[in-house]
């Protein structure tokens, strides 16, 4: 059952000659991503990953779930970036946008997230939710090292041990980090937390098919195995190189668009559940493109929210971006505007019609007015938001962005520069190890 359609008359003809011209570009990064000998290619883990995972895996992880969802009232996933985009991306559009709000009920927990910055209040805020609450952690690294999630973990942990007892805490504790490196893995082990195993050839970001989001997403409630499969089907679907084939349209396009001076995508949303799963998609394509002093600028907008507040710019100014939009074909739930007899708002014209039917009206528009100012516009259509469409959706991008990256010239699967920042808070928080660093840096103050 094919959930996702890719539509690109609206953009091609702006880059007409160079999507032509990308073909064979095109077809070589798709080979050489299949063949595994281009940049980067021990971080392909992902690529037939789908299509790998066991029924045993899913198992362990759904009775892993059951466990958490018996056990607690919220279950805080520490992680951050690759660690926690994903899990939240589905989560949230599967999830009721008000579910947070509802009273947890019992074997529903509810998933809150932690490690994902350094916000003091944040942090405190949350320790002043869970007191005295049943909760549960999925810790979630790659490295192990990560300051953030460390810092949220060391908290959390204690607070946990302190409210549950330390034995019962080990229960409620599940560690996803590498096999054998790192200080997570050290811990876990040390203190007999239950762990899965992030693979080696997995980025980060490539990672939320593997238990890092599997995990979290079956806590919630969600059909992981349903997950799993639509995203084996695009994977299928997605196999072999070809004019129709949907990645390698994408990648194509994209790029094409590059090079004509379309330096910006915004992925758009009309339905605000996706709005983490841009988050998610930020993180993929800056990552694995933004390197070697290329790549586009992956933004998102929510519509019509943002129309409201960058509609002006889109719609006229700098002509450098290009627009990939998410439409959701069918909401899953029915509201009809209602008639009013005084009409004072003047909106009876609408009276009987399902709201979606005026967002879809307002997509059109927008797309005709986008295209009309200069702006070009590739459609992604979902049938519906499940665990199906968006594990076709997922996998989708990212093998685009392997396609995608190696047509751009860079390697898609390291990130060297996201080290900067990180030398240098560990310079200045004089970190041992780093004296001369701090030397250095101290110096520039
Ligand atoms: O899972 P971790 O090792 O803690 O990494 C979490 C995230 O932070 C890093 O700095 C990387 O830039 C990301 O690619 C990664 O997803």
């Amino acid at each position: 059952m094919k959930s996702i359609e890719i539509n690109i008359q609206d953009a091609v003809s702006f880059a007409e000659k160079q999507y032509k011209a990308n073909r064979t570009s095109a077809v070589e990064a798709m080979t050489t991503l299949h063949e595994g000998n281009g940049e980067g290619s021990d971080f392909l883990g992902w690529l037939h990953l789908p299509s790998s995972i066991s029924q045993e895996l899913i198992d362990r992880i759904n009775k892993t779930a059951a466990r958490l969802r018996e056990n607690c009232d919220y279950v805080v996933c520490i992680g951050i970036g690759g660690s926690y985009l994903g899990a939240k991306a589905v989560i949230s559009a599967l999830s009721d946008s008000f579910a947070d709000l509802y009273a947890p009920a019992p074997h529903n927990p509810k998933v809150l997230y932690a490690g994902q910055n350094i916000g003091e209040e944040y942090t405190a805020e949350l320790e002043k939710l869970l007191t005295g609450k049943k909760f549960g952690i999925i810790v979630i690294s790659k490295s192990g090292t990560t300051t953030e999630p460390a810092i949220a973990f060391r908290i959390f942990k204690e607070m946990l041990e302190n409210q549950a007892g330390k034995e019962a805490a080990k229960d409620l504790i599940v560690a996803v980090t590498d096999e054998k490196k790192g200080a997570l893995r050290t811990l876990a082990t040390q203190e007999g937390y239950e762990t899965y195993v992030i693979p080696d050839n997995v980025g980060g970001r490539f990672s939320v098919l593997t238990p890092v989001g599997l995990l979290p997403i079956a806590c919630a409630g969600f059909d992981i195995q349903k997950l799993v499969a639509g995203a084996v089907e695009m994977e299928n679907t997605a196999a072999h190189e070809s004019e129709e084939n949907p990645v390698e349209v994408y990648a194509r396009l994209r790029n094409a668009l590059y090079q004509s001076g379309k330096k910006i995508e915004i992925l758009v949303n009309f339905n605000p559940k996706l709005h983490y799963f841009a988050e998610w998609w930020k993180q993929l394509y800056g990552e694995s493109e933004g390197k070697d002093g290329k790549g586009i600028f992956p933004a998102a907008v929510d519509f019509t929210t943002d129309l409201h507040s960058m509609g002006q710019w889109i719609q006229e100014g700098e002509r450098t971006i290009f627009e990939t939009v998410l439409s959701v074909k069918k909401p899953a739930i029915t509201r009809r505007i209602p008639e009013d007899a005084a009409n004072l708002d003047g909106i009876n014209y609408l009276s009987g019609k399902r709201i979606d039917e005026v967002n879809k009206m307002a997509e059109l528009g927008t797309k005709i007015a986008h295209v009309d100012g200069g702006v070009p516009n590739i459609k992604i259509e979902l049938a519906k938001l499940d665990e199906h469409t968006l594990g076709q959706l997922i996998y989708f991008f990212e093998k685009a962005c392997g396609v995608s990256g190696y047509m751009l010239g860079i390697n898609p699967f390291n990130q060297p520069g996201v080290e900067a920042y990180k030398k240098n808070m560990f310079a200045l928080l004089e970190k041992p190890g780093y004296e001369k660093e701090t030397e250095a840096i101290k110096a520039k103050l």
